[in-house]
């Protein structure tokens, strides 16, 4: 029997329609509207896409667009200066450096200098601090999304075993610690793990997030598994996950398709954290 399909961009829609009534609420009582700033750098076509989608999910969900474009060639003075503006800034809730920046860039640098309570990526040492310590913050988008959707298909993580392909300080590590903290027994797998088959066979919830298009076969899976697929891939093919996705799915219980699984929840927890870092300048 086939999986059950995971509808990313239904829970998505789901999410968001949420936090646009609780946006709704918190400018009510507070007088605040929450702001993302967006800060593109150089003109790299699948970012502007990507950023684009962010700046209209958040005009929806009644978050202010502060969107700023600076061109390619841009010193890194000049980011730093204004990453520390609109630190300073206070209509700005949260501030999102989108990537990859241009290669003469310190990504590393430039993303340290985010306020930890304006990380809305949860990028920052501090913010991935605080997710290992279990401690109020900002978790990164996409390891939240991941939850969300085995939430709303009440996948049982208490005890589970968990294996996640893929050490990303992205996605991987952050994933496998949200899991951890449901109390899942979590391994993290990666490019030099011996019989990657047989460690993703004994996951009752398997999460690929390796950026290799189709590593994970029908025989890492075993039957009636939950397959989540974090991959994004632009091959010859079209967009394809991690996942051989049309072997996998006659094995796995439930599985995320690519596109509309975890991709479209990914924009949706950015609101959301939008919300919650507007919430922590608050102090509430
Ligand atoms: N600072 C920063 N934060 C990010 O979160 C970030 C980033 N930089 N750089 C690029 C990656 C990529 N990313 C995606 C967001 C949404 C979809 C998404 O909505 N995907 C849809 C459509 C994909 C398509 O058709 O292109 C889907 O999977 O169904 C995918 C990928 C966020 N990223």
């Amino acid at each position: 029997m086939a999986a059950t399909l995971i509808d990313g961009r239904a829970v998505a829609r789901k999410v968001r329609d949420q936090v646009a009534a609780d946006v709704a609420a918190f400018t009510a009582e507070t007088g605040v509207t929450p702001g993302l700033a967006t800060l593109l750098v150089g003109d790299d076509a699948a970012s502007a896409v990507y950023v684009a989608n962010k700046r209209r999910a958040c005009v929806e969900a009644g978050i202010a667009d502060l969107h700023r474009h600076l061109p390619a060639d841009v010193s890194q003075d000049e980011v730093v200066a204004q990453l520390q503006e609109l630190n300073a800034d206070p209509q700005v809730s949260g501030i999102l450096l989108q990537l990859p920046v241009p290669k003469h860039l310190d990504s590393n640098l430039l993303i340290g200098l985010i306020s930890p309570d304006k990380d809305v990526d949860g990028l920052t040492a501090v913010s991935a601090g605080r997710l290992v310590q279990g401690v109020p913050g900002l978790r990164p988008c996409t390891p939240s999304g991941v939850i969300e959707l085995l939430d709303h298909h009440e996948v049982p993580l208490e005890g589970a075993e968990a294996v996640v392909v893929g050490r990303s300080e992205l996605v991987g590590k952050p994933v496998a610690q949200l899991l951890l903290q449901r109390h899942a027994t979590v391994t993290i797998c990666h490019s030099r793990t011996r019989d990657l088959n047989a460690v993703a066979r004994r996951a009752d919830v398997l999460i690929a997030a390796v950026g290799v298009p189709r590593l994970i076969g029908a025989d890492a899976v075993k039957p009636g598994a939950t397959v989540i697929d974090v991959g994004i891939n632009r091959t010859d093919a079209g967009l394809v996950g991690d996942v051989d996705f049309d072997a996998v799915r006659e094995v796995a219980g439930l599985i995320t398709p690519v596109p509309g699984g975890v991709g479209p929840m990914t924009i949706a927890l950015l609101l959301r954290n939008t919300l919650t870092a507007a919430r922590l300048q608050r102090g509430v």
